[in-house]
């Protein structure tokens, strides 16, 4: 059996190679009659110069001849890389990015663009047309890169069974001197695919991950929270962001120390003083995804470890009302009756020591954020310096962040009734929530600023 199907192998590599004589054949075909072509235009480019120098006034003769000499040296000495949209059905990789990395370099000198908006929320995209020609400069040299659309014949793809014959493929090609051929391939190409990851992490749809069951069901995250329009005093802002950009710079730090690359931060404080408000600001502000894990409806440790594995990087893992799962599993406690008695309960503790123990061995820029109205009910273990990194107070309205508000909500900076409100805000306890709320009340700034004031004089006299 093994002699046998030797032969086949044999006879293939024979085919094989007649088939690249044959293939040669026709290249070095193909190659003599571009050179015959090319040698054809030169002496034409030749003849031009005699003409353009008995019938052209002197002053317009240099312009003439160095685009003639530009013309020339493209004959002879450009480069061209072809980018094709996809091999089969596998979509090209190179090609993708070269078309995000070209929407971002689009000027709106060109003369044909193409636009296009295929999602509601998303903004115009901007792209070459067919044919269009546009010049990139990188390290001080040209690349020209030209879109193309051509029809691909399926009838000659076995794999394709339509209708129609021809399919539309396009392609790009990129163009430049021969001489920086290296340039373009170990620099330019590579940057090129860099800037379009960059590109694409910066348009990623944030997406906001539910536990169920033993899964994370996706949605999008359209929280419009930002650090801009949160409502916080401007320090703790501050500290925060800093914090956050330390976090992110320290890939070496923690891998020199051998520490998982995790942050944790636990927020506490009233309802409505904008701790989710926080959560979202910061995953808009690192393009973090979040996790959101609703502790009371994971059973066991086998379905918190396939969750915690199931978590992506650079991603942000909330337990919202910490106390309040702490509390539901005292109350289990008290009950004393597990109706399954292989159910093994869930702490806080115990999800903290998992996840330092499963994050150091895999899973890079994680955070944990932990939220809380009543920080005094927690266990004092959790509290233990180390636990968390960071413990942010987010407390009731202050001067700053009613400017802030204020701002958001009217676009005023300044205004008659700023001086009585933030006189009475300093003394009142009224949460960001409760003036969000007061200043959506009316369109018209005055009315809005004047109901705020009657709130806090209510919450006074009381
Ligand atoms: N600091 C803030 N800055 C801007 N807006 C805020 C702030 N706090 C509250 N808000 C507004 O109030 C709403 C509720 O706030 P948020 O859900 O962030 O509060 P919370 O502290 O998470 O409350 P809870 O403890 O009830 O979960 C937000 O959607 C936002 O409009
Ligand atoms: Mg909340």
């Amino acid at each position: 059996m093994q002699r046998a199907s030797k032969f086949p192998r044999l006879k293939g590599k024979k085919l094989a190679e007649v088939g690249m004589a044959s293939a040669d054949n026709k290249m070095l075909e193909k190659y003599k009659k571009a050179v015959t072509t090319a040698a054809s235009v030169a002496a034409s480019l030749m003849l031009a110069r005699t003409l353009i120098n008995d019938l052209v006034p002197y002053e317009l003769r240099d312009l003439l001849f160095s685009r003639l000499d530009g013309l020339r040296s493209r004959l002879y000495s450009e480069q061209t890389i072809v980018i094709d949209q996809a091999e089969g059905h596998a979509s090209n990789l190179v090609f993708d990015a070269a078309r995000t990395y070209l929407s971002s370099r689009m000027n709106r000198s060109m003369r044909r663009l193409r636009v296009l908006k295929l999602d509601e929320h998303e903004t115009m995209a901007v792209s070459m047309a067919p044919d269009e020609e546009m010049v990139d400069v990188f390290d001080g040299v040209e690349f020209r890169w030209r879109m193309l659309c051509h029809e691909v014949d399926r009838s000659s793809n076995s794999n394709y069974y339509y209708s129609s014959a021809t399919k539309s493929q396009s392609s790009f090609e990129i163009s430049f001197h021969q001489k920086h051929k290296d340039l373009a391939f170990d620099s330019y190409l590579p940057f090129v695919l860099e800037r379009a990851k960059s590109i694409k992490d910066q348009e990623r749809k944030l997406q906001l991950h539910m536990n169920e069951g033993c899964s994370w069901c996706p949605i999008d995250l359209r929280h419009p929270s930002t650090f801009d329009t949160l409502a916080i005093d401007q320090e703790l802002k501050s500290t925060i962001m800093a914090d956050l950009e330390r976090f992110m710079n320290r890939r070496e730090y923690y891998r020199r120390i051998g520490k998982a690359w995790k942050r944790g931060y636990l927020l506490y404080g009233p309802p409505g003083t904008g701790k989710s408000s926080l959560v979202a600001a910061m995953a808009n502000h690192l393009k973090f995804d979040i996790y959101d894990l609703e502790l009371a409806e994971v059973y066991g440790n086998t379905t918190l470890r396939q969750l915690l594995v199931g978590m992506s990087n650079r991603s942000i893992l909330v337990v919202e009302d910490i106390d309040c799962a702490i509390d539901l599993q005292k109350r289990d406690d008290a009950a004393g009756s597990n109706e399954n008695p292989d159910q093994e309960k869930i702490t806080l503790s115990g999800l903290l020591n998992f996840i330092d123990g499963l994050w150091s061995t895999s899973g890079e820029e994680r955070i944990i954020v932990l939220t809380t109205n009543y920080k005094d009910r927690l266990d004092p273990a959790l509290l233990r310096p180390g636990r968390m990194d960071m413990h942010i107070h987010m407390s009731y309205c202050g001067t700053h962040a009613f400017r802030v508000l204020a701002e958001n909500y009217h676009a005023v900076k300044e205004h008659r009734l700023f001086a009585e409100i933030e006189g009475l805000i300093g003394e009142v306890e009224v949460t960001p929530a409760e003036v969000a709320e007061e200043l959506m009340r009316s369109d018209d700034a005055d009315v809005a600023l004047q109901g705020l004031l009657q709130l806090l004089i209510r919450k006074q006299d009381h």
